[in-house]
Formats: C-alpha cells, structure tokens, sequence
C-alpha cells in the first residue's frame, strides 16, 4: 500500500490531514490491565447510511451534501465542496458482495496477478486453498543443475529460490535450516493485488511489460455500470488495471493521490467490502482539512475530475462485532464451505478500486 505512517516525514506531523489520520487511527490504552482500543469522537464522521435512510423518509439531506440527479438504480450523494467525489451508499448487493469478497481472496491473488509476496517469494498459486488446506510454503531444495538454470541470461540476475507448497505434517524439511512458512499467515499478511495492467509500487507507475490477464469480464461490466454517474456524457469508462487493498485490524492506507493514470477525467470506481472503515476526503493540498467518512460493505466511491487531485486515505477499520456491521455477510457465507471466507471478512476488509489507465 501506499505510504506509512510517517511517510512524508516530519512535516506531514504538522498538515490538517495528518492530524485527522491521527485522531480516527487505532490506538490501545494500555493503562488498563487489558488492552483497550482507545474511545475515538466519531461525531463527525458523516455518514451516507443514515443520510440515504433519511433521503429515503423525508427526502432530505444535509447542508453540504446533495442528491445528483441521475438515472441510476440507486440513489448517488455528492459533497458541495468537493466535486467530482460521488458516493454510492449500498451500490452493491449482499450476493455481489459476497461474489466479490470471494474473488478478492480466492482469485485475484492468482498468477501473473502480483501480491505483496511477489517480491520474496515469487508468484504464488493457488494461496486460498493452500491455507485451508492448512499447507506450509516451503524453500524448495534445488541442485547446482537447477541453480545454474536459474541465472537469468539476460539481466545476469539470479532468479529468487523456488517456494512450494506442501502439507504441514511433511517433515521432510525439519532441522534442516530449510525455510518455511504457513499459507495461512501468507494469507493473513496478504496486502494487496494488481490485475489488469500492473502497477509498479517501487516506482509508482504501470509498468506495461510485465505479464499480466485483462480484468475479469464481470468486474469490467460491474466497473463500467458503477462509473456511469461519474462519466463525463456520451463516454464509456474502460477499466485496464485494478488494485485490490486488504486491510487487517491497525493498518492504514495512509494519504495519497492516485495521479498515474492519464485521463483524470475519467473515475476511479472503488468498491468497499468487509469491515466498516473510515475514509479521509481531503483536498488539494495537506493543509486542507479532510472530511471523514464511513465506508461499509456495499458501497461505493467514485473519485473524478477535480476530486482526483484530493489527497485521501483509511485511517481505520473496526473489526469488532457491532461496529463492523457484516452481520448481513454471516449469512451470505454461512455454508460449511464458505468458513474460511467468513473467518476472513470478519477480521479484514477489502477494498478493489478500478482505473482507466489511458
Ligand atoms: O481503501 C479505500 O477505500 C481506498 C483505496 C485507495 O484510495 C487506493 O487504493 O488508491
Ligand atoms: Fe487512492
């Protein structure tokens, strides 16, 4: 993910949008004999839920919001002072949660699609059902032959070890200094993923050589049907790269712009799944002071024109049962099968946000 905690070092301390990251971020109390999450002033968080059930009552809505008038299915929020930021509380049904929650953990993940893991372990199959399985990804022994295969003629790079999957009881590699690790922790630690055109972190750009799959035909026509209230008229939004955020209990996706992509007219759809989490709207500038926001299951934000100069980022997400609202998502993966996705949702959230790269 992008950025730290103190990523802009120590004067981003001082800027209206480090302080608001300050205040909603998890801190524990550890005054107490049992660790406490410190009690956080959520009084001006604004809230699209509440403002969707009150449009829908009395057909109000707060100062500073308003209703776009649009011809989609579901109602669309905007903020006066920030245009070109849509919000859709709800967008997405309980089954299309379900559906894309399932493809965040078990799909996306997949070669040539790049992880976080990439980078020391080298693509990873098949993670979802390894850490069901309860399998353990071991550092494969190879001979000199394999060794010297491995020099990359053309870079003259050594190629990093090969990792394979195998059975936790397999103790074919105990006691011998051989590395190993849980498919469960990999999962667990699993940060993000990329499809479509790759995005290159180290360097903050897509990196077009590298190979990679279209985005997934259902995700392009959902992208394309959720950009419509953002798009400007007779356009069609082309989704070519997808970044997929997962998000444990105490990280944050400090603030950022997503500036690599060519045409900032055009939205980036960001779809959020899993635990509630806040989500900071800034401006153009750090010092400007960020509206804070909640983020559940099912919505969706659209960032285009100006809004996609406006710094932002999540601060927090709640993993606790009342304010993680996935109770409607309990039921949805209910089915004995569907265990290892609840017990991952319950503790995570996920987040696919959609670009035009062109
Ligand atoms: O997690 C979110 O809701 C926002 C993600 C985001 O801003 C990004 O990946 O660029
Ligand atoms: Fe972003």
């Amino acid at each position: 993910m992008y950025g730290s905690d103190n990523a802009a070092g120590d004067d981003s301390e001082r800027t209206a949008f480090r302080k608001a990251e300050k205040k909603y971020k998890l801190y524990y109390d550890n005054s107490k004999r049992k660790k406490q999450p410190r009690a956080v002033d959520l009084s001006e968080v604004i809230d699209f839920k509440s403002i969707l059930e009150s449009y829908n009552r009395k057909d109000e809505v707060p100062a500073g919001v308003f209703k776009l008038p649009s011809d989609f299915d579901k109602p669309v929020f905007c903020l006066e002072s920030r245009p070109g930021f849509y919000f859709i509380p709800g967008a997405l049904s309980v089954e299309e949660q379900r559906q894309w929650i399932t493809e965040s953990l078990a799909s996306f993940p997949q070669p040539p699609n790049r992880t976080n893991h990439n980078a020391i372990y080298g693509p990873i199959e098949n993670l979802f059902d390894a850490a069901k399985e309860n399998k353990v990804l071991v550092e494969v022994e190879q001979s000199p032959g394999d060794r010297l295969a491995e020099i990359d003629s053309v870079h003259g790079a050594q190629i990093a070890p090969l990792w394979k999957f195998s059975d936790e009881s397999n103790k074919s590699c105990r006691g011998d200094g051989c590395k190993s690790v849980l498919a469960s922790v990999l999962l667990r630690k699993l940060r993000w993923s990329t499809l479509g055109l790759q995005f290159d972190w180290s360097k903050r750009s897509y990196n077009i050589s590298l190979p990679h799959n279209k985005i997934p035909e259902a995700l392009c026509c959902l992208a394309k049907r959720l950009a419509e209230p953002a798009m400007p008229p007779g356009q069609e939004f082309l989704p070519e790269a997808a970044i997929v955020n997962y998000f444990a209990l105490g990280d944050m996706l400090g603030g950022h712009l997503d500036d690599m992509e060519k045409d900032w007219s055009k939205p980036i759809v960001s779809i959020s799944l899993g635990c509630k989490a806040i989500f900071l709207l800034g401006g153009k500038s750090r010092e400007d002071p960020p509206h804070a926001m909640f983020l559940r299951s099912g919505d969706v934000v659209l960032m285009a024109q100006e809004a996609r100069e406006c710094f932002h980022g999540v601060p927090r997400i709640f993993t606790d049962t009342e304010s993680a609202e996935i109770n409607h998502l309990e039921l949805q993966f209910s089915k004995e099968d569907c265990f290892p996705f609840l017990d991952n949702i319950r503790s995570s959230r996920i987040n696919i946000n959609i670009r035009q790269v062109f």
